[in-house]
Parts: C-alpha cells; structure tokens; sequence
C-alpha cells in the first residue's frame, strides 16, 4: 500500500473577524505520497499558506480531517514528522551557521557529539561546510536560506513543509537552489510541500502541482508534470517542461492562454 505523507479530506478552515467569517478554505481533498514533491499555487489569498499551517498544526482545520503519515497533525508535530522552512530564513543572528543548524538537536537533547557530526552531514548537504562559523549577517540571502534548509532537514523528517522559501531571492539564486533541493529531497526520500507564486519554478521541482483559487479558497486542478527525475538546466529549455508550464498557467487563469488573451 502506498504511504501518504499528508492524507487531507475535506479540510476547510474559516476565521472568524470582527467583520465576520472569512472562509479562507473549503473542501480540500489532498494527498501526498511519502517522496512525493507537491507544489501549491494561486493568486494571493487563496489560501496556500493557511493549508501548509493546516499541515504543520499551526493552526486547526475548521472541518474535515487531516492526517500525516496516518496521524493526527497535531500527533505528527509532537513526533516531529516534518521540517518547515518559510520565505525569510528565520535564523538567529547571534548564532552561527552551525549554531543555526543545531539548534533543533540542542532543543531535542542530542548529545553535543552526535549534534557536531549531524551539522556537519547537513553542512555538506547543503554545500556550506566552509561556512559553518560564520554568522547569519556575513552570508548572502541564498546562503541563508540554505542554513534554513538544513536546519528544516535536521531531525530528518519524511516530509518538509516549504512556504516561499525562495520568493526573495535573485533569479540565479532561486534557480540555483531550485536545482539543490530537487537534489535534497531525492537524496533523503523527504516529501516536500511548497507553496509558490511562480509557475516555472512549480513545475521544474513538482510531480504535481496543486492550482487553487480564492474565495472561498479551494482546489481547482492537480497536474502531474511526468517530467523524469533528473531535474537538470536542460530540462528548462525542453518542449516538455514548455508544455507543462502553458498547462499550469491555462489551469490558474481556468481558460486556454490564447483566448484569455483575446478578451
Ligand atoms: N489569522 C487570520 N485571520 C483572518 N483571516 C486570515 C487569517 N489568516 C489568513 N486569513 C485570510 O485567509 C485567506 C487566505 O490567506 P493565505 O495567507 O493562506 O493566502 P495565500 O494564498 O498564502 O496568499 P499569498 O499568496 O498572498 O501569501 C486570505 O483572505 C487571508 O486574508
């Protein structure tokens, strides 16, 4: 049988303000497998960020269930099923690269031994390990996020929650770090959950790209990109991945391109 990371069914989740309810979402039906890279995208608001909090038991779905890995969210969190890493790196500035890296295992108790040789694994996973003693402040913003990353993988979850996470880098940056955690999530079998705003960058890391649409927030389309494992700077320039993108795009805009052009 295959194992799902995440297993939502019918999840919605509604805030209640001063002004009344907003229904930020309604309805999900999402699974993910174990290993499986699953992207989110929608226009702002629809509700992205509010499903992987959902995931991540930061907030409490308003109705429906949502298990991970066949637990509760709430069961998983405690057992620390899954890494969350958010658009700003979120690193402690007195603190250095390993520091950052660690700070989870010190949280959890691992012995100061077993901790230096876990940084010093992720340091080199994330290809920073001639950087380990500096401090957040003398790194790039790519360079931070990649601390993020590591810190995200330390305690080795199977599932690795991403909400922008290179939304404020350069272009070359994001590319780059794309092309890393393809690399990343194969070579540790994390599942990984990545909320987007750009559809070439769903599509190059994705096996399926999840489009959602405001108001209330939901779930309009899931596409499989079948695109191959290797996720290379080839792939960028090749029909496939062309192809892939026009069909994320006709599904978010939920017309084909031509026509939405000529209205
Ligand atoms: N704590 C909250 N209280 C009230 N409304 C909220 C709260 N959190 C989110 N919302 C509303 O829920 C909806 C979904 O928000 P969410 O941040 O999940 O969207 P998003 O798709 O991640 O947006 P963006 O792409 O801009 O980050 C929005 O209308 C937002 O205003």
């Amino acid at each position: 049988m295959i194992e799902l990371a995440v297993n939502a069914r019918g999840v919605g989740k509604t805030f209640p303000t001063k002004d009344g309810d907003v229904v930020a979402l309604t309805e999900v039906e999402l699974t993910v497998e174990a290993g499986e890279f699953v992207s989110l995208i929608g226009p702002s608001g629809c509700g992205k960020s509010t499903l992987l909090r959902l995931i991540a038991d930061l907030d409490p779905a308003s109705t429906g269930t949502l298990e991970i890995f066949g637990k509760p969210a709430s069961q998983a969190r405690v057992d620390q099923d899954y890494g969350i890493a958010f658009q700003q790196a979120g690193l402690l500035p007195w603190r250095t690269v390993a520091g950052n890296i660690a700070l989870p295992l010190e949280l959890h108790g691992m012995a100061k031994p077993a901790r230096a040789a876990r940084v010093a694994e992720l340091a080199e996973l994330v290809g920073l390990t001639e950087f380990v003693d500096r401090y957040p402040d003398q790194l790039s913003g790519g360079m931070q996020q990649r601390v993020a990353i590591a810190r995200a993988l330390a305690e080795q979850p199977r599932l690795l929650l991403m909400d922008e996470p290179f939304g404020a880098l350069d272009e070359m940056t994001r590319e780059y770090l794309q092309g890393e955690l393809t690399r990343i999530a194969a070579e540790t079998g994390a599942a990984v959950v990545f909320v987007t705003h750009s559809i070439p960058e769903a599509v190059f890391l994705s096996d399926r790209v999840v489009v959602m649409s405001p108001r209330p927030g939901r779930i309009t389309e899931i596409l499989s990109t079948g695109l191959d494992d290797i996720r290379d700077e080839a792939l960028r320039e090749s029909p496939e991945y062309f192809e892939r993108v026009t069909a994320v795009r006709e599904a978010l805009h939920g017309i084909p391109v031509e026509r939405a052009n000529e209205r």
